[in-house]
């Protein structure tokens, strides 16, 4: 049998609500990081009673103990890419931000002059989740100016659905202009990168779906077909969970984009029906 050095195994940490389900969440980022050859670590924000179904209730965890887990594993493991899901609560984006921006510091001073800039780079990857599939809310009331001011100037990509990029820029998204234009002011909000999935763009239940790239100086739009589907679970925390994996192997914002939407559309070609609900896309092993 091969030996392979896994102590270099490129490490992302994914901070996340629980799905017991299995099809986003935790869960769901830990399955496919695996198969995308990355050490997957998981510090929890709270744990949700959610089945194919849809989310039933949500127990919050303290923000204190949240941010103690953020903080100790980042600083024990030092993963290249953090990659955030359900934040729950203004707490907990408020803490994030703090400590987020304190090791970013510490961690360019701490680094050898010589180093490649890859290497000095620690990378944010946020999908801001809002809601669930079936509508129930995931983010607590009160928290988007906060994720816009705190969070959104710290992200090295940010993966927003079409309700969620309304959500912060306010404007209603009706096509790939109001597409171009959104990407635009969040990108005004300091974030580096806008990854905008259009998957609910309206009107487009057949042809084309398009996801947008975008950052000040490049822009790529990343077409295919349309899937007919029965609405599976887990699309946005598969596709934002392989991006960071590809990031962390040190491929660039536009290479692992291209990747990660190839391979989560591939997984939607082959839901899985674990339960009596939506089906799920998080079966990676499918998908190679
Ligand atoms: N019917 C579909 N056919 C092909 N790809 C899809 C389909 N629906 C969503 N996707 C892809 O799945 C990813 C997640 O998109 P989206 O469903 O818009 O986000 P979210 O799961 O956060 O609501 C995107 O890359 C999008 O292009
Ligand atoms: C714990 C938890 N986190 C995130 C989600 C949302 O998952 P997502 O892949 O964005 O979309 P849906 O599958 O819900 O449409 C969740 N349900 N639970």
């Amino acid at each position: 049998m091969s030996k392979r050095d896994f102590s270099e195994l490129p490490k992302v940490l994914s901070i996340a609500g629980s799905d017991p389900s299995g099809g986003a969440g935790i869960q769901a980022d830990l399955k496919v990081m695996a198969q995308l050859d990355v050490y997957g670590a998981a510090a929890v924000t709270a744990l949700t009673r959610q089945t194919t179904r849809g989310v039933h209730h949500i127990y919050a965890l303290e923000p204190d103990w949240v941010l103690r887990q953020i903080e100790e594993v980042l600083y024990d493991l030092k993963p290249r890419v953090v990659k955030t899901g359900m934040l729950q609560s203004p707490a907990i984006l408020q803490g994030l931000a703090k400590i987020w921006r304190a090791y970013q510091e510490e961690y360019r001073s701490l680094l050898d002059s010589d180093c490649s800039d890859n290497e000095q780079e620690r990378r944010l990857v946020i999908d801001p989740v809002m809601h669930s599939g079936t509508g129930i809310s995931l983010l607590d009331e009160g928290s988007l100016r906060l994720f816009r001011e705190e969070l959104l100037p710290l992200t090295t990509v940010l993966t927003p659905n079409i309700p969620e990029a309304e959500a912060f820029t306010g404007m209603r998204i009706k096509n790939m202009e109001d597409m171009e234009k959104a990407a635009g002011l969040l990108l005004d909000c300091g974030v580096q990168w806008v990854l905008l999935k259009g998957g609910h763009l309206p009107g487009q239940e057949e042809g084309e779906i398009v996801d947008l790239l975008c950052s000040h100086d490049e822009s790529y739009a990343f077409a295919g077909p349309r899937i007919p589907y029965q609405d599976p679970h887990g699309t946005g925390c598969t596709l934002a969970s392989a991006l960071a994996s590809y990031m962390a192997q040190n491929y660039s914002v536009r290479e692992s984009a291209a990747s990660a939407i190839t391979w989560v559309r591939r997984a939607i070609e082959k839901p899985l029906q674990v339960g009596t609900g939506r089906p799920v896309v998080c079966q990676p092993a499918l998908v190679k």
